[in-house]
């Protein structure tokens, strides 16, 4: 039995210090007679953000469902904390999970509560903190999300942008030592993009943990990332840091950061 994160207790260390927090391994995925993931491996930085790109029906978000174990691969691992979350048991890949923040791309967030006790959820639920207690982190993650003057909001009635900042204090509210993205940046205009990246990387500076942000923004997965990993296909056909990226010499990376129509990336 895996021990349990809750925000009062500490966090159990991932069992090789040096091994990679998340790390998937020759991963298979269809649906049908579609081919999605094709042996993808990626073994993400410990502790760094890193982005991936690709196409649009490239498998994307299917990758992140593998990772916190809402889709099981047809074959392959994917491997977190040092287990296979797959081979794990249900119980056991329940309490995994805690340990996972997921921003999703309109925050999720239940529409019938208002801001605080969405950002609440996951305390009240997975542990046994006070009332008081849970108060005091939940106005602290408001306040570093910028939300505390709209804790009595309900989600129907703030901005995209608020939502998303909702949706970023809740995923940070067990203090995840992974936190998963799906297009943060969907729906919003580049000044409000600018400004979540900005926390991102604030709270990454302040709280550290593994990010893995899927965007099509190039922008952002400049100004973010410390890796960036491209799939094409359902394979990883480039890893490695920021910069490195965008200097690679290789056709489908050159034009796929530069969003360039000319090159082997077309439109199937
Ligand atoms: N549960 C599912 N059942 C059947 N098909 C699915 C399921 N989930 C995803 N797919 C299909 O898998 C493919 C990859 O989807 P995914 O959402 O991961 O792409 P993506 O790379 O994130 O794309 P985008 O950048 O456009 O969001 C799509 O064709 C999608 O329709």
């Amino acid at each position: 039995m895996l021990g349990e994160a809750t925000a009062t207790q500490p966090i159990p260390p991932v069992r090789d210090p040096g091994a990679p927090t998340v790390e998937i391994r020759e991963v298979y995925k269809s649906f049908g007679s579609f081919d999605i993931l094709r042996g993808l491996n990626l073994s993400f930085a410990n502790n760094a953000i890193t982005t991936v790109l690709g196409p649009s029906g490239t498998g994307k978000s299917v990758l992140l469902k593998h990772i916190v174990g809402l889709l099981e691969p047809d074959a392959g691992e994917v491997m977190v904390f040092g287990d296979d979350i797959w081979k794990a048991s249900e119980d056991d890949r329940y309490e995994l999970r805690k340990r996972f923040g997921v921003l999703f791309q309109d925050g999720a967030l239940f529409g019938s509560m208002d801001v605080y006790d969405n950002v609440a959820f996951p305390l009240r639920k997975h542990t046994s903190m006070t009332e008081s207690e849970i108060e005091e982190v939940v106005m602290g993650r408001l306040r570093e999300v910028g939300l505390e003057a709209a804790k009595n909001k309900e989600p129907g009635s703030i901005s995209g942008g608020m939502r998303k900042r909702a949706g970023f204090a809740r995923a940070l509210v067990m203090n995840p030592e992974v936190v998963l993205f799906d297009e943060p940046d969907s729906g919003l205009d580049p000044v409000r993009t600018s400004l979540l990246n900005d926390l991102i990387l604030q709270m990454h500076a302040e709280h550290g943990g593994t990010y893995v942000l899927v965007t099509h923004d190039i922008r952002t997965a400049r100004k973010v990332s410390d890796y960036v990993g491209l799939i094409w296909k359902g394979k990883l056909i480039h890893y490695g840091p920021t910069e490195e990226a965008f200097a690679s010499e290789d056709p489908f990376v050159r034009q796929f950061l530069a969003g360039d129509s000319a090159g082997p990336l077309g439109m199937d």
